[in-house]
Parts: structure tokens; sequence; C-alpha cells
């Protein structure tokens, strides 16, 4: 027997950082939107715990580790622990995701192994316990599981869903090379060292927009309190941004600690005009995706 999951990628449409706390995190005020690009996970009993990687052709898994690191594996043992359990299963994980691309794509296979798991198993797991779970594994877990789009408090592990009526299209700009999200925190705190930094909070006008889909009243309001830090580790990526705009983007964005970039388009057809404009620029892999869109849910099971 195996089950199939299908976790998607994240962005952050505010992502409000405040000062580094002595736990070593920093308080967020984000707003997370789940958009069309996914990892599938697929679970199956086996003696021992172990993880296969598949891409597309397109992804990178040089960087994503098939071992005891993975957090897909770390996501099944907590579980199996959670229920005072002696399983294992084989774990195999289908990356549509840009990896270390600031989408959060260990996230989402952590989410999706949670998932299938559970269904594999009959655990019935209560889903307060799996946002438990998820938020032990990492901050953008949680969300992972919810999908739609979500209000992320606490480091980004409390999620809270919010009202959102728009159809959202977005051109995701991949890059080659990944940034370490550790990284791009220290240089934030780099940034603004010495600076009294206010407790971050979500505009309210980013609910207003929510909730009449105006992508004009969006694209003004779209920020990332990580994305100067990240140009500045990364100031090739500011030809995106310049390029973004050229191509009729309505607003350019970092997602999440970068160095994808995320640009919002009024429909499907301006977003492909914008995808096919970027391509004849030279940019790396590009794909047009709809948001916001479910979080892990099962695809298969059999
Ligand atoms: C920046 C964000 C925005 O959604 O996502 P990415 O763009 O990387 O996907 C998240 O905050 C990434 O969360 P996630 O990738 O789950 O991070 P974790 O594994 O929890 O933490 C990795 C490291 O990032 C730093 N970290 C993370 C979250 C937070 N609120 N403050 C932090 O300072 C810490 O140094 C931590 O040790
Ligand atoms: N299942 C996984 N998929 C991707 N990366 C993973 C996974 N498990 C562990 N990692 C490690 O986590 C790092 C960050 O991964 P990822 O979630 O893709 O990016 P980001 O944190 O930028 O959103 C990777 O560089 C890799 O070393």
């Amino acid at each position: 027997m195996s089950t199939t999951v299908r976790a998607p990628a994240k962005i952050n449409l505010h992502l409000g950082v405040g000062p580094l706390g002595e736990d070593g995190f920093h308080p967020l005020a984000t707003l997370y939107q789940a958009v069309g690009l996914y990892d599938d996970v697929t679970v199956s009993d086996q003696l021992e715990w172990s993880v296969h990687l598949r891409g597309d052709g397109r992804i990178d898994l040089d960087e994503v580790p098939a071992d005891d690191r993975n957090i897909a594996l770390r996501a099944g043992r907590a579980l199996v622990a959670h229920h005072g359990l002696e399983r294992a299963a084989k774990v195999e994980i289908r990356k549509g995701i840009p990896v270390a691309g600031g989408m959060a794509g260990g996230s989402a296979d952590a989410a999706a192994t949670l998932v299938a798991l559970d269904r594999l198993w009959d655990l019935q797991t209560p889903d307060d316990d799996l946002l438990r779970l998820a938020a032990g594994l990492g901050s953008d877990v949680p969300f992972a599981l919810l999908g739609g789009t979500a209000i992320g408090s606490g480091h980004g592990e409390l999620v809270t869903p919010v009202v959102d009526h728009g159809s959202w299209w977005w051109v995701v700009v991949e890059n080659d090379t990944g940034l370490a999200t550790p990284d791009v925190y220290r240089a934030f705190d780099e940034l603004h060292a010495g600076a009294l930094l206010p407790t971050p909070q979500i505009p309210p006008a980013l609910h207003d927009a929510l909730l009449t889909g105006d992508v004009e009243q969006l694209a003004r309001l779209l920020r990332n309190d990580l994305q100067e830090p990240a140009l500045r580790l990364r100031p090739d990526l500011a030809a995106t941004f310049d390029d973004a705009l050229a191509a009729g983007a309505h607003a350019a964005l970092l997602s999440g600690s970068g160095p994808s970039v995320l640009l919002l388009c009024g429909d499907r057809a301006q977003a492909e005009a914008v995808d096919a404009d970027l391509a004849g620029r030279g940019h790396g892999r590009t794909s047009v995706v709809p948001a916001p869109v479910a979080g892990a849910h099962v695809v298969e099971y059999v």
C-alpha cells in the first residue's frame, strides 16, 4: 500500500521581521499565500526509513540530503514518536519546488510526509497535533499543512487562515544558486545593527486588497523585510527586478529569503506574456502559477 500527498510552495505577501530574540529566531508578522508549484511525496511501508528524490530534470537535487538530515524523514520519525510506534517507511519525493529558493520546499515535504503517513497507517492524528508536530520541524511547516492564505505569527509557525477572494497569478523566476535562510536573517541583523525595530504587524489595507481582489492595490502593499539584506548578499538579483517591471508585471517581490523572485500579474494571459518576455531576456527557469491553492492533500491512496 502507498499514499501520495501533494503540498504547495509558499510565498510571503508581507514579511515583517522584528529584532533577533534570545531564542535565535526573529518575531514575524507574515501573510503567507500557497502557490501552484508542488512537491509530491509518496510513502509506503518498509522495515527501515529511507528517502528517494526525483526531479523533473529542471530541479537541482544535489543540495537535498537523501539521509536523516532530510526534513521529510525527520517528519516521519516525529509522527511515529508522537504515537509511540515503532514503524518505518520509504519516502519518495518528486520535487517541483525550487531548492533553497525561499519557497519552503523542504517544509512542503515535511507537511506532505505527516499527512501521507497519517493516512497510510490510519493514525487519525488530530489537526492540532499535526500543527504542533509541524511547528517543531520548521517555522514554515504548519502553513504547508494549511495552504490558502494565512497570517503567520510567532516565528511564522502560528498560522491563522484569512479571507482571500482574489484569483491571483504570479510568475516565479527561479535562480540557479540558492540562498541559505540563516545567512539572510544574519544579513538582516547586520543591516539593522543598533536600530530599534518596531513590532512587526500586517497592514490592515492588505486584508482589503484580498477581499476585493484588486491587483493594483495588492501590488502597492507587497513588502518583504528580507529583500534588502538578500539583495546585499546577491546584488545580481536586481536585474531580475528591473526586467520584471520592464516586462509589464504589476510588482516584483523577493520570495521569502530568496533568491526566487515573484512577479504579480493581472490575470493568466498577462502572466504568460510576462513569462515569455522574461524567457526572451535570458532568465532561468520561470513558471506561471495561480494562488491561493490548497495545503497538503492526498492525491493517491492505493
Ligand atoms: C524566511 C522564511 C519566510 O517564510 O522562509 P523561506 O523564505 O526561507 O522559505 C522563514 O522565516 C524561514 O523559515 P524556515 O525555513 O522554516 O526556518 P527554520 O527552519 O524554522 O529556521 C532556520 C533558521 O532561520 C532563522 N529564522 C527562522 C525563522 C524566524 N522567524 N527567525 C529566524 O531567525 C534561524 O536562524 C533558524 O535557525
Ligand atoms: N526535503 C527537502 N527538500 C529540500 N531541501 C531540504 C529537504 N530536506 C532538507 N533540506 C535542506 O534545506 C535547505 C533549504 O531548503 P528549502 O526548503 O528548499 O528552501 P528555503 O528554506 O529557501 O525555502 C536545502 O538547502 C537543503 O539542504
